[in-house]
């Protein structure tokens, strides 16, 4: 089995390649790091240690690489023949692979038109249909009825934190060893990919919310907060106390819309939740704040990790979501020069405020309740 795999990151080859390899697929690595898919061709291996107090060293052979931007043709042949396609390239790269994988599309129907499924692995809600969206753009009506027919665009939720990788090593990369890989079983065309380690669910909805306004909201708060009050790292983070409460406070927040929203049973959330802080706390696991906390603007927005639970909340249960509030005001103060957003983020706070600065990145409207509630905390803070 084939699969092709667009984004050689943390995630591509610390999750998804090293579960795709498990399962016996052969991994097509597409990149535009020209030095990782030379690495990959050279070596044609790699390998995933998992940092716990036992550490575990996984070798995932049978990989390779095309340099998708210098090689597009070849990459689009192989896109036409795959079993499966993934993705992990960050959310705002999935216009920029879409018209490869619309070409690799358009050749498959001339010559295998057969069921293909691709799985867009992002921290986002339903990031496989905004990928089949970009799609299909580039294709005319009769490949998009085709398409249609034939190719699935399941959405998925996938949960493995792997921070930067600080070894030397360009390939190897060290994992927490928790995952969780949750796929959108209704909208696979043909048969299930036959992968090892991923959940198949008819209604993915309750699992991407509660793994996205929980991790990845919880996550939020270690990495503002932790940058505002001058930590490097998630561990420093969440040994300050002062931290550790709002941690504590946004999960509540969130919790309670979770639990009004899905059902979940509030003991096994709270449990869930314990886990989370104690996959943060993981001592192995060295992550910079700056890594949780990079874009910014995309985490402000209003389908994202902090204005939507924090939106959520103050609807279903009228109160103020201080914490997730708090959360939010320190992202306004957010500075990393390295990081594009954050830089974009600053200058558009200089020119419009905070207020219309939030407005902008959030769209939410004149009026909103959130709004206040957020410059109420980042009067608190800048005191
Ligand atoms: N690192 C983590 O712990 C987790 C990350 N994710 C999600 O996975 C996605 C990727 O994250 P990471 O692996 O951490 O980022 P990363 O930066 O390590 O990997 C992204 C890869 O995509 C490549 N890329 C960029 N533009 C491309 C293009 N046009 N064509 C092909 N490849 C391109 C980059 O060169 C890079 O190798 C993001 O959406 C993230 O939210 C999800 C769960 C966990
Ligand atoms: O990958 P993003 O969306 O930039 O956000 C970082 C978040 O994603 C993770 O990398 C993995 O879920 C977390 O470490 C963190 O919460």
């Amino acid at each position: 089995m084939q699969a092709v795999h667009f984004g050689a990151g943390n995630i591509g080859r610390g999750f998804i390649g090293l579960l795709l390899n498990q399962s016996g697929y052969n991994m097509l690595f597409l990149d535009v790091n020209e030095s990782v898919i030379n690495a990959l061709n050279e070596k044609k291996e790699y390998e995933v240690t998992l940092s716990a107090t036992e550490r575990e060293v996984i070798r995932v052979d049978n990989v390779w690489g095309i340099n998708s931007m210098s090689n597009a043709e070849e990459a689009a042949e192989f896109l036409s023949k795959a079993d499966l396609v993934t993705a992990a390239v960050g959310p705002n790269v999935l216009p920029a692979i879409s018209g490869l994988l619309a070409e690799g599309l358009k050749r498959r129907f001339q010559n295998r038109p057969e069921p293909l499924n691709v799985i867009a692995c992002e921290n986002m809600i339903n990031g496989s249909s905004v990928l089949k969206e970009h799609v299909y753009k580039h294709l005319s009506v009769e490949e998009r009825n085709m398409a249609d027919e034939l190719i699935g665009f399941p959405n998925a939720a996938v949960d493995r934190i792997v921070p930067d990788q600080r070894s030397g090593d360009l390939l190897g990369v060290a994992v927490e060893p928790y995952y969780e890989w949750v796929v959108e079983q209704p909208a696979i065309k043909g048969q299930r990919p036959p992968v090892k380690g991923i959940t198949y669910v008819d209604d993915l909805n309750p699992y991407i919310e509660r793994k996205l306004f929980t991790v990845n909201t919880g996550h939020t708060v270690p990495a503002y907060l932790g940058r505002y009050r001058g930590h490097q790292t998630i561990n420093e983070a969440m040994d300050d106390e002062g931290i550790e409460r709002i941690l504590q406070g946004v999960l509540r927040e969130t919790g309670e819309v979770l639990i009004q929203l899905h059902h979940f049973d509030s003991a096994q959330h709270e449990a869930y939740t314990r886990k989370i802080i104690g996959r943060f706390r993981n001592p192995y696991v060295s992550d910079f704040v700056t890594r949780v906390g990079r874009s910014p603007i995309r985490k402000l927005g209003s389908n994202d990790r902090l204005v939507r639970p924090a939106s959520l909340y103050l609807q279903l249960t009228g109160k103020e979501p201080v914490n997730l509030a708090t959360v939010i005001a320190a992202v306004l103060l957010y500075e990393n020069d390295e990081d594009d957003e954050a830089r974009e983020l600053q200058k558009l706070v200089k020119e419009k405020g905070y207020e219309d600065a939030f407005r902008q990145v959030s769209e939410l409207p004149v009026g909103d309740p959130l709004i206040p509630a957020v410059m109420k905390q980042l009067a608190n803070m800048k005191k």
